[in-house]
């Protein structure tokens, strides 16, 4: 039998969630190890590594090269972190299964807390809603940017290109990089979809949507598409200062979600709750965050 063939970008983090990937697929279907292979494919964002992505401006820089796979039958499923799969995903793919999430948090590393950062440190990210946030909380800081990969963000902090920055939790996790501290979500809500690895399948390849479907959790599935369609009736992306978060409680999911201006000045945010699945949920809090918001805050989510 031909094996599985599961995508994925090269990078570390990558290679460990396709593993993960694999490893579940391997153990739910009782298949041999040589079962399933893995596939690198170099993305436009893998390439680019000088400017802020927000810079960029093209769209689909993490998945365009595997969406392309999947669409020619080159690879069976794509592993992607779902914080960087754009909202509308081309017709033809589907996303198939999430993994259980991990740690949603943020992690700072060089300082204990965000409030114990001296006045006027330096804070490296690349992430407007991070940087947002910290101007936000903290005025006072200088925010420097931060690109790469996470041990190349690592090192650029060990090198002192800034005081402190900022991680994702469930990816220094995965790389078992024991490192920072965690910022309470009340300090900083996460990115919409943080912490969660999702396999997307060709629409029509009824096989592998069947095989992908039995490794995956459906309240991380619910919680992220409720994230995501937050951003889809925001018509924001990655590159927008929006911090998500959905949990479910027994029958109830709970959305938490903020939207800030660049500098930090504007902000407004909102919790609502409701049934995991319900897609007006996510459209309800965007029009209330939306009539909400001040000025320059609409202004930077403007259809
Ligand atoms: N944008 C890069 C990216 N995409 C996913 C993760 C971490 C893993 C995750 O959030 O699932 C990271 C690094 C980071 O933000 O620290």
């Amino acid at each position: 039998m031909k094996p599985f063939r599961i995508g994925t970008r090269g990078s570390p983090l990558a290679l460990v969630q396709a593993n993960m990937v694999r490893d579940a697929l391997i153990a739910t279907h009782g298949w041999a190890p040589e079962a399933v292979e893995i596939v690198t494919v170099r993305t436009t964002g893998d390439r680019v590594q000088d400017r802020a992505l927000a810079d960029i401006g093209g769209k689909a820089l993490w998945t365009k090269e595997l969406d392309g796979a999947l669409m020619d039958g080159g690879i069976d499923c794509a592993v992607h972190s779902m914080k960087d799969v754009e909202t509308f995903r081309p017709t033809g793919i589907v996303i198939a299964a999430m993994l259980p999430r991990a740690d949603v948090r943020d992690r700072i590393l060089g300082a204990e807390s965000v409030a114990a950062l001296p006045r006027g440190a330096r804070v490296g990210t690349s992430s407007p809603r991070r940087a947002a946030q910290l101007r936000r909380l903290r005025p006072d800081l200088n925010i420097v940017l931060f690109r790469g990969n996470v041990d190349t963000r690592i090192a650029k902090l060990a090198a002192g290109e800034a005081e402190a920055t900022l991680l994702a939790a469930a990816g220094l996790a995965r790389l078992g990089r024991d490192v920072g501290h965690p910022v309470p979500v009340e300090t900083m809500l996460p990115a919409p979809a943080q912490g969660a690895v999702g396999i997307e399948a060709h629409a029509g390849d009824d096989r592998a949507l069947g095989l992908i479907a039995a490794i995956g959790d459906p309240a991380t599935h619910a919680c992220v598409s409720a994230e995501r369609g937050l951003l889809a009736a925001l018509k924001a992306g990655c590159h927008s200062p929006v911090g998500a978060l959905a949990t479910i409680e027994g029958a109830v999911l709970t959305l938490r979600a903020e939207l800030l201006s660049e500098d930090g000045t504007g902000h407004v945010h909102t919790q609502e709750a409701g049934a995991p699945g319900d897609p007006e949920l996510p459209r309800a809090i965007a029009r209330d965050l939306l009539d909400r918001a001040p000025p320059e805050v609409r202004r930077l989510f403007a259809a």
